[in-house]
């Protein structure tokens, strides 16, 4: 694996590139040097090898040969062939002392032709003994003796223990004595182990561990015949089995010369050469330890080693410099970027070090500039942002917990206002009060002024409420003209009471909007708490159910909820629930009532009039399940019902031959505005072959008002069939004459509060007498309503009514009772 580090790359790099090929090199070479070292001190020791071979061999041969002059000299024949008197002759004598002390040989024997030693100059225990019958024939002078008397020539014996010279060891050159061609005896010179000694140790070049290694064989041994360095008794002492010795001196043995590193006798490594010595038959071998011979070939090892060690120590060394001055500047950069990136944006790379690294150094500023540049405005632009985020986050906060037209909390926060204004009061003491306040009439006016005018109005409502609670109270709008207030720190239902009253009071006073005057009321329900409940829900419920009670009871006033209301809200929620049965299972049926021309003086047309039958609770009367029938929208079904029933008994009074000319249905006010209405009263005058004259439609002011242009195109729709409208209970509503004006109706029906106080009340009686004037003077006919006395027909009669109704004339009836009624007048 490569290592991470520039350095240790860098490192691995110059070793494998320079250093690694420089060791090869150098390691080659110095094998190659080694060698060839080896091989010339090798060669140096084969040579030493032959020079002393050859300085023994002459020796030898030169010894050989002055033994050979010497047995041929007079002297020495003279001496063997007179042995007495040649010795007393001084002459003879001096010259063999001479020729001993030149040579330095041990003993000169002369022996004659039988073989007996007849002179010796150390006169030792050999002279005078035979040396073929002597005690000493097996010695090596015999043997010499032996060979010279056979061969005639001069030889050199082996080296043996001679017991005469007390076993010292030696050898002998014997040569033959001839005169005239004829053995006549032999010389022989002793040569004592001694002798060679200057020749064998002369060292002379093999250093301090260098020798001279001399054996012969004697049987199957090998007898060294020199005192060895690390065995220094060694001569003629020391021997070893010739399958045992060191190789070197077993190839010498046998006749061979070599050379090279090998072990000694000692086992430690030498180098060698080795030659067998003819003369001695010795073998020979000259040697050196290998430390010695070869130490300058460790030595250069051990220099290159640490040349070579020197130049690696400083090639690491430099590019240890050179990496870390390479590498220093990219330490400082990423220095530099840690703390910039820990968020020290002041710091900057320092532009040194080589040319590149400067470069570097310069772009990574110059990037981080731009970099904190970029930062800076992203964070202007995210602190922006998150101002816009909160600002838009306060906002849909705002638009989640307030109306957008009154800027007042809206449901939603209000629940949890009371939330946390009920467990204040229930952890701390007074009680609370919620107000649910409902504006009167308001829909009138948002459908007949417009919705900005509605708006406007809306507005207004929430800032007078605001200025009759304290600042600690909630104001609250639920949505439409529904309007909450929490009251805190309630102790009594008065002060409640007095809040409410001071509500009524402010929203009772006109509203200037646009140029127009507005009057409107409120309708307040109170609920107390923990009085009327302990829960959010309970208090809302109650204070709704509470202004429910006040909008019954004639609008423009407060109510403080009660157990009963509950109980009249159940009853209606019974009422609901049983008109949904009463539908299914028809339980209702019409009545009609009589409707008198006074011109005439017949009936010419009836009011239908719903009834129901409710099988456990009998009669219910219209005031209590039309007004539920018309919220919860069932009204347009059991419309649709009366209108079908009253069309199919007109058709049968038709075809009966009575003198109906008409039936009056009452139309509800979501009947009236119901897309569904023009074709439902096509279809049923066309499927009961009815001209539309037959059928006329009541509707109270307030129907109408209640969604004036529609209704006023839906009427006209009507109108544009021929159908006869009416306005019902005329009087009591709160349209206005100008409004009346433009409804295309062609009656109205004279309210039955105005005719109940006739002729007696004087106001009474201008209310029946303008209206009457007033319908007629717009083309409209007028039905005079609840007529129960001849006096108040009378009356009616005289300010010229069309028509006359009430209980004078008819209660209303099932149509199979009608018969009777009809015939009656
Ligand atoms: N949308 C519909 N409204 C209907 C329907 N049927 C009835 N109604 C409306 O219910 C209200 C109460 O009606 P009802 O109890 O039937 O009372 C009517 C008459 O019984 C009563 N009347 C008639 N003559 C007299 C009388 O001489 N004295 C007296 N005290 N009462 C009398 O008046 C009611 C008829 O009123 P009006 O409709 O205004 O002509 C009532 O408002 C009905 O309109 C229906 O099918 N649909």
């Amino acid at each position: 694996m490569i290592p991470g580090s520039i350095t240790m790359r860098l490192l691995l790099g110059l070793g494998l590139l320079v250093v690694l090929p420089i060791l090869l090199l150098t390691s080659y070479m110095l094998h190659a040097y080694e060698q060839a070292m080896e091989h010339a001190v090798v060669q140096g020791m084969a040579t030493m090898a032959d020079q002393k071979h050859r300085e023994i061999d002459t020796y030898l041969r030169e010894r050989l040969h002055e033994t050979q002059l010497l047995s041929q000299s007079a002297q020495v024949r003279g001496t063997i062939e007179d042995t007495p008197q040649t010795l007393q002759d001084h002459e003879v004598q001096s010259f063999l002392d001479t020729f001993m002390q030149q040579t330095g040989y041990y003993d000169l024997l002369l022996i004659n032709a039988q073989g007996d030693v007849v002179f010796s100059i150390l006169e030792e225990d050999d002279l005078n003994t035979n040396l073929l019958h002597g005690p000493y024939q097996d010695t090596a002078l015999a043997q010499g003796f032996q060979r010279a008397r056979q061969l005639l020539t001069t030889d050199l014996t082996g080296f043996y223990p001679y017991p005469p010279s007390a076993d010292a060891v030696a050898a002998f050159m014997v040569s033959p004595v001839l005169h005239d061609g004829r053995f006549i005896g032999a010389l022989a010179v002793q040569l004592n182990l001694s002798l060679l000694e200057p020749v064998i140790n002369d060292r002379t070049g093999l250093g301090s561990t260098g020798e001279i290694v001399m054996a012969q064989q004697a049987q199957d041994h090998a007898l060294y015949m020199v005192n060895l360095r690390h065995i220094p008794e060694a001569a003629y002492t020391y021997r070893r089995e010739l399958s045992d010795i060191a190789p070197p001196m077993g190839a010498a043995l046998s006749g061979q010369g070599g050379q090279g590193i090998t072990l000694d006798y000692a086992g430690i490594s030498v180098v060698a050469a080795w030659r067998y010595v003819p003369a001695l038959r010795w073998g020979m071998v000259v040697k050196m330890d290998a430390a010695e011979a070869l130490a300058p070939v460790h030595q250069l090892r051990r220099l290159t080693a640490m040349v070579l060690g020197g130049i690696l120590l400083i090639t690491v060394l430099l590019a240890a410099v050179f990496a870390h001055s390479l590498i220093q500047p990219m330490r400082r950069l990423t220095r530099v970027t840690s703390e910039i990136s820990a968020g020290n944006h002041q710091q900057r790379a320092v532009e040194q070090g080589p040319r590149e690294l400067r470069h570097l150094a310069r772009a990574f500023n110059q990037m981080t500039d731009q970099l904190i540049q970029f930062q800076n405005a992203l964070e202007a632009r995210v602190t922006a942002r998150t101002l816009d985020l909160e600002h838009a986050n306060a906002r849909l906060h705002h638009l989640a917990h307030h109306d957008t037209l009154t800027n007042l909390p809206n449901r939603y926060s209000l629940t949890d206002r009371l939330a946390q204004a009920l467990s204040l009061s229930q952890r701390e003491g007074p009680g609370l009060a919620v107000l649910f306040i409902d504006m009167d009439h308001f829909k009138n006016i948002n459908d007949t002024l417009g919705h900005q005018v509605g708006d406007q109005l809306l507005i207004q409502v929430a800032e007078r409420l605001r200025d009759c609670v304290r600042d600690s109270d909630v104001v609250a709008r639920l949505g439409g003209d529904e309007f909450m207030v929490i009251l805190t720190q309630i102790n009594t239902p008065d002060q409640a009471g007095m809040v409410a009253h001071k509500i009524q009071g402010r929203l009772s006073k006109p509203f200037r909007i646009m140029d127009l005057v507005l009057h409107s009321s409120p309708s307040i329900g109170i609920s107390l708490s923990p009085h009327d409940g302990t829960s959010v829900e309970a208090l809302m419920k109650h204070a709704d159910t509470a202004m429910y009670q006040a909008k019954s009871e004639g609008r423009n006033t407060f109510r403080f909820f009660c157990a009963e209301m509950n109980t009249a809200a159940q009853a209606r929620m019974e009422i609901e629930n049983d008109l949904r049965q009463a539908l299914e299972q028809q339980q209702f049926h019409l009545v009609y009532q009589p409707q008198m021309d006074r011109q005439q003086g017949c009936f010419v047309s009836a009011e239908a009039l719903l009834r129901w039958e409710h099988p456990q609770k009998g009669l219910i009367p219209p005031d209590r399940f039309i007004p539920v029938a018309e919220e919860t929208g069932l009204i347009l079904p059991l419309g649709e019902w009366v209108l079908a029933e009253a069309c199919r008994q007109m058709r049968l009074w038709q075809q009966q031959g009575q003198r109906i000319e008409r039936v009056a249905v009452n139309l509800s006010a979501r009947q009236l505005v119901s897309d569904t209405l023009i074709g439902h009263v096509s279809r049923l005058l066309e499927y009961h072959h009815l001209t539309p004259d037959r059928l006329e439609l009541e509707i109270t002011e307030s129907t109408a008002m209640r969604e004036p242009t529609s209704s006023l195109r839906q009427l006209q729709s009507l109108r544009d069939l021929g159908i006869r409208l009416s306005i019902d209970d005329f009087g009591t509503g709160h349209s206005s004459l100008s409004y009346l004006k433009h409804l295309p109706v062609q009656a109205l029906k004279l309210d039955k509060s105005f005719v109940r106080d006739i002729p007696d009340n004087r106001n009474s009686r201008a209310i029946c007498a303008a209206t009457i004037t007033l319908a007629h003077t717009m083309g409209i006919q007028v039905v005079a309503e609840g007529v129960e006395t001849t006096a108040q027909a009378d009356f009616l009669g005289s300010l010229q009514c069309d028509l006359l109704q009430g209980y004078l004339y008819g209660r209303p009836l099932p149509a199979d009772q009608w018969a009777a009624t009809l015939t009656q007048v």
